[in-house]
């Protein structure tokens, strides 16, 4: 395999980047750390055993999510209930895609700049690096989503989006996607007005009066959000041993990204047909079970369906009674060997190729307030987070105190001393 000079500058780009306390979504974690709305998952869990490839042979189980069509205009009773039984049971749903919320054209789109974009001249990149408002590309290794497990930081690269005004992004992009600027901006309402949708179902499923409590809270026009489109590149195995340096070559345990659950409210994941990966955490602690991409009866769909997780903003919200689950992304040699697909069963992969995903995190605005959920069935749920909850007071936070309380939570040393 031919070795691109590039690739290999991307990963020097990399160590110039990189810092000791990676976090999620690429912040830049260092002494001067200011708080700046960051979005984004990411809560770094206690240790957990990885178990090695044999245990792993004997334990998978693909995730059984049911798969849900938002689509039609009629009642939305029944696809409500079913999202929220989903979003309680699993924190993961799939959205079946028919082109309508968007358009299957949009999403192809989005990977085809994805792909540019992560292909253009590192300098290119770099002149975009991630700021403390979260918005810009970060390399490979830079973020570690499970410090207490990861050897190294994420084999990943990332570039997030913030705000576009008037189709306009309120940051520097790439030359190379300079040009595509409007249909990001285009892809990032369709995730948008998607997720304005979703917020109303879960008000209905929740009972919620009224049941568009949720939906008030991520109105664009009501002020600035923590919400981030990300395009993310995963490299092959390969490559990275022949172009990584030792220390940073991936080894049998390690996971092209790491456990870790979403801070936000929701998220949207794309991805690609031949590229599985996402495995999710079951409730019994220990077990990943792989995603599939297209999962049974969504073979013949215009496009693999769009999973949906609940985050911790909604989690905490709702008591507990909504799941933030967590998962992570391996690389596919580390289950191919037990299911001769990578992952899931009949489901193919491509071994040798990048991986890219899509994910669009969904946050209300910064000042909207995390009032009690004014629905009968949170307010009698009462197996949340009593045990081990870091928000065990409950007052009225605003959705940036809560993104800072996390923060906080995973980083306390760093954020300690800017109260
Ligand atoms: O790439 C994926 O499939 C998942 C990415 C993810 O979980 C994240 O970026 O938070
Ligand atoms: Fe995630």
């Amino acid at each position: 395999m031919a070795i691109s000079s590039d690739r290999e500058a991307t990963w020097g780009a990399t160590v110039r980047l990189s810092v000791g306390r990676n976090r999620r979504q690429g912040v830049l974690a260092g002494p001067d750390l200011a708080f700046i709305g960051l979005p984004g998952p990411a809560s770094p869990r206690a240790a957990r055993p990885v178990p090695n490839s044999c245990e792993y042979m004997k334990m998978v189980q693909t995730a059984k999510l049911p798969i849900i069509d938002v689509s039609g205009d009629g009642d939305q009773t029944q696809v409500a209930k079913e999202l929220v039984e989903a979003a309680i049971e699993h924190g993961f749903v799939y959205i079946r895609n028919t082109g309508d919320d968007i358009p299957v054209e949009a999403i192809d789109q989005a990977f085809e700049i994805s792909k540019r974009l992560f292909d253009a001249p590192l300098s290119e990149k770099q002149a975009c690096a991630i700021q403390q408002n979260n918005r810009g590309w970060s390399g490979l290794n830079v973020e570690k989503l499970d410090p207490a497990n990861q050897r190294v930081g994420d084999f990943k690269e990332a570039f997030n989006f913030g705000e576009f005004i008037s189709g306009k992004a309120q940051q520097p992009l790439p030359p190379t996607i300079a040009a595509d600027e409007p249909s990001i901006s285009a892809f990032r309402d369709h995730c948008y007005n998607l997720t304005l949708k979703l917020n109303t179902l879960l008000g209905i499923g929740l009972q919620v009066t009224p049941p568009d409590f949720f939906t008030q809270a991520h109105l664009r026009s009501r002020g600035p959000s923590g919400t981030i489109l990300r395009f993310l590149r995963y490299p092959p195995r390969n490559t990275l041993l022949l172009q990584s340096p030792q220390d940073h070559q991936p080894k049998e345990n390690d996971v092209r990204a790491g456990a870790h659950s979403d801070y936000g409210s929701l998220t949207l994941l794309f991805r690609l047909r031949d590229q599985p990966g996402l495995e999710i955490l079951l409730r019994d602690g220990t077990t990943w079970a792989p995603v599939p991409v297209v999962p049974p009866t969504a073979e013949n769909d215009p496009a693999p369906p769009i999973l949906v997780n609940i985050g911790d903003l909604l989690s905490y919200w709702t008591n507990g009674l909504l799941r933030s689950t967590v998962h992570r992304v391996v690389f596919p040699s580390s289950t191919s060997s037990s299911l001769g697909s990578g992952g899931v069963e009949g489901e193919e992969v491509d071994v040798d190729g990048p991986r890219y995903s899509i994910a669009y995190f969904c946050h209300p605005f910064h000042k909207a307030e995390l009032t009690p959920v004014p629905s009968e069935r949170v307010r009698q749920y009462k197996g949340g987070l009593a045990e081990g909850n870091p928000y065990a007071e409950r007052r009225v936070l605003t959705a940036e105190e809560h993104l800072r309380m996390r923060l906080k939570a995973s980083y306390a040393g760093l954020y300690e001393d800017k109260e």
